[in-house]
């Protein structure tokens, strides 16, 4: 996680022209190579051989017959995608998993995994289930980190191993419990609101501090909550007015939650910035109604310390961002029974009990262990909607790695995209289909359609909720005849058990198949590696900025060519990005441009409309 150098919180100045230049973002700071600790990696397995031949019609090359078995070898027909309908209704029920207190199914009866695989994958699945063991009990399992990885122990403290994380976590859960209550209650409440209460929540924070706080509120939330929420969760000036816009007045009965577990995330730090300058212009104290969920003494955590924040609560080193759903932020005693139970069931070593070995196992069929296919994950209920981005972040940031535990370039993972159905049904469902065979589909079904005593039949014999189930079973179906495997993964309903359950089943999936491939699910060099051009960007765009003030503050004003700038700031080779600097800074008002447009790039000679004298002395 980048951090930012300098003050986490605002200037209390807001003169637009004392701010020309302190608006500049500061450089971000990588990650120092001392804290990539060695450590000992938990998962001792090579990279992967290719366990498979080609097994499906859909392994063939293209030709018009593909989909017509007569047209395959003997050998390839055996290794195809069953199609007796008898067959199939026999496999779908060997292999049903179900979970009775949790009233969840798993059906991996159209993934088309044949014996010698499974035979095959059974030591490797076992060293996998060793390792999940070793990392619950407290091993380094992000070794490039030298991080525990302990959200598993957030559903069972008693797991955790030491009395000193346990009380940490139980406290922890309590006092956001109590507080929320606080809250709900107005025992707790903002100092000048004429609704004498809180009445929103707005939460700031980005990736793992946002996406799973969408998920779980788009999910969990009821038709009238007592506090509403919404969500900053990008660095875009525009849609951080809008949001603050659509409070208006309600600011000051706003509860701002702001979520970032590194506390030096530039996006969250920006949000935080902006929302304390429009409660600084609507005359209200921010410190009264902000809340900070962050590590212990993190640029964000000492910033609200100092300020007085209404509240402070801890995000553990030893849980990342995209594993911290249950951790401080949520309404969670209900899901953290969910996960709890789902981690139980995914702790035994049989692996057609495990569901989660299943789900990993069935990727590693689809994808060929190397991420071959994209995990396509439709959830048939609007509530869910925001499931298939949070596994997004999920799936992707664990196991799109470039190297395995090894050191061997393996550049894997899986990709992961969806939105809901049966609404793509009119939007990709035609490609899934028919067109490139590139993909394996999840489908998450909720059986119940609404609240009891709500249903009625809009024709005879036929709901709303019959269409919504007939869409996914077709769906499933059409799909399969053309040779497209899917999983189905069932619930009862949406509630925050069953959305608890989900979770805990893809974080353990996503483990297992960590193991199985070799790669650390627990870090993510690539994310910090655009986190750091992103700070060289900057440091340019200030080079540039002083360039430029020099010129214009000169007598006459000099207005500099492209080419001149670059070598002002001696970096020739950074001209497409000066020229892209200067052009941003145009449309926003920033640098004027003399000559020519930004169609022409080397027409263009620029210079800035104040100059600060200030700076040159600087
Ligand atoms: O919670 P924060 O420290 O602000 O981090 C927010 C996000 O930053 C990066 O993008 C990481 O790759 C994510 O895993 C993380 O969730």
């Amino acid at each position: 996680m980048a951090s930012i150098s300098g003050v986490y919180s605002s200037s209390s100045s807001s003169s637009s022209s004392a701010l020309r230049h302190r608006r500049l973002l500061l450089p971000l700071k990588p990650i120092p190579s001392s804290r990539r600790a060695a450590a000992i990696p938990i998962f001792p397995l090579g990279r992967p051989p290719h366990l498979r031949p080609p097994r499906s019609i859909a392994d063939l090359p293209r030709s018009p017959l593909t989909s017509s078995s007569a047209s395959l070898p003997p050998e390839k027909k055996t290794l195809g995608i069953e199609k007796d309908p008898i067959k199939l209704w026999r496999r779908y029920v060997d292999w049903l998993y179900q979970h009775k207190e949790l009233g969840l199914f798993l059906d991996v009866s159209r993934i088309a995994f044949t014996d010698e695989f499974l035979t095959e994958m059974e030591p490797r699945l076992q060293t996998a289930f060793h390792a999940m063991q070793e990392l619950e009990k407290g091993a380094i399992a992000n070794p490039d980190e030298g991080r525990m990885v302990g959200h598993y122990w957030l559903r069972d403290p008693k797991r955790a191993p030491n009395s000193f994380l346990r009380l940490q976590i139980e406290n922890t859960l309590d006092a956001i419990c109590n507080f929320a209550d606080d809250v709900i209650s107005a025992k707790i409440k903002p100092p000048s609101s004429p609704a004498g209460r809180f009445t929103q929540i707005l939460s700031v924070g980005i990736g793992g501090s946002a996406l799973g706080p969408q998920f779980v509120a788009e999910a969990l939330a009821p038709d009238n909550p007592p506090l509403k929420i919404r969500f900053i969760d990008n660095t875009d000036p525009a849609g951080i007015d809008h949001q603050i816009a659509q409070l208006g007045p309600e600011l000051a009965s706003t509860l701002v939650i702001v979520i970032s577990k590194s506390g030096g995330t530039p996006e969250t730090r920006n949000g935080l910035l902006e929302v304390q300058k429009a409660f600084r212009e609507a005359g209200l104290d921010f410190s009264k109604q902000g809340v900070a969920i962050t590590q212990q003494n993190s640029l964000l955590d000492n910033a609200a310390r100092i300020e007085g924040w209404l509240a402070r609560f801890p995000m553990f080193d030893w849980v990342g961002g995209r594993t911290s759903e249950m951790s401080a932020g949520i309404n969670i005693k209900e899901m953290l029974v969910g996960a709890s139970l789902m981690d139980e069931a995914n702790r035994t070593t049989v692996v057609r009990n495990n569901p989660a070995a299943l789900l990993a196992l069935c990727w590693y069929w689809a994808s060929d262990g190397v991420g071959s296919k994209d995990m396509v994950v439709l959830p048939y209920k609007d509530s869910l909607l925001l499931f298939s981005r949070y596994l997004q972040q999920l799936v992707m940031e664990s196991l799109g790695k470039e190297f395995d535990l090894d050191g061997n370039r393996v550049n894997q993972g899986i990709t992961v995209y969806g939105n809901k159905g049966s609404t793509d049904q009119h939007a990709y469902i035609q490609q899934l289909r028919e067109g490139v065979h590139n993909f394996f589909v999840t489908f998450i079904e909720v059986l119940r359609d609404r609240p009891p005593g709500h249903d009625w039949e809009l024709e005879p014999g036929v709901t709303c909720g019959d269409y919504l189930f007939g869409m996914l079973q077709g769906t499933r179906s059409a799909l399969y005849v053309n040779d497209r495997e899917s999983i189905t993964v069932t619930v009862q309903e949406v509630t925050p058990r069953s959305v608890g359950a989900l979770v805990a089943l893809y974080e353990r999936a996503v483990g297992i198949y960590a193991c199985l491939i070799n790669i650390n699910a627990y870090h993510q060099p690539g994310v910090e590696a655009g986190k750091k051009a992103a700070g060289d960007v900057l440091a340019l765009q200030k080079r540039v900025l002083s360039i430029l003030n020099e010129a214009s503050c000169k007598e006459p004003v000099e207005p500099l060519t492209l080419d001149e700038i670059a070598e002002r700031c001696h970096a020739p080779e950074q001209i497409e990005m000066i020229y892209k600097i200067i052009a941003h800074m145009a449309a926003n008002d920033r640098a004027l441009i003399a000559e020519g447009n930004c169609g022409s790039p080397r027409s263009i000679k620029a210079f800035l409309g104040e100059c600060n004298v200030d700076e040159l002395y600087d």
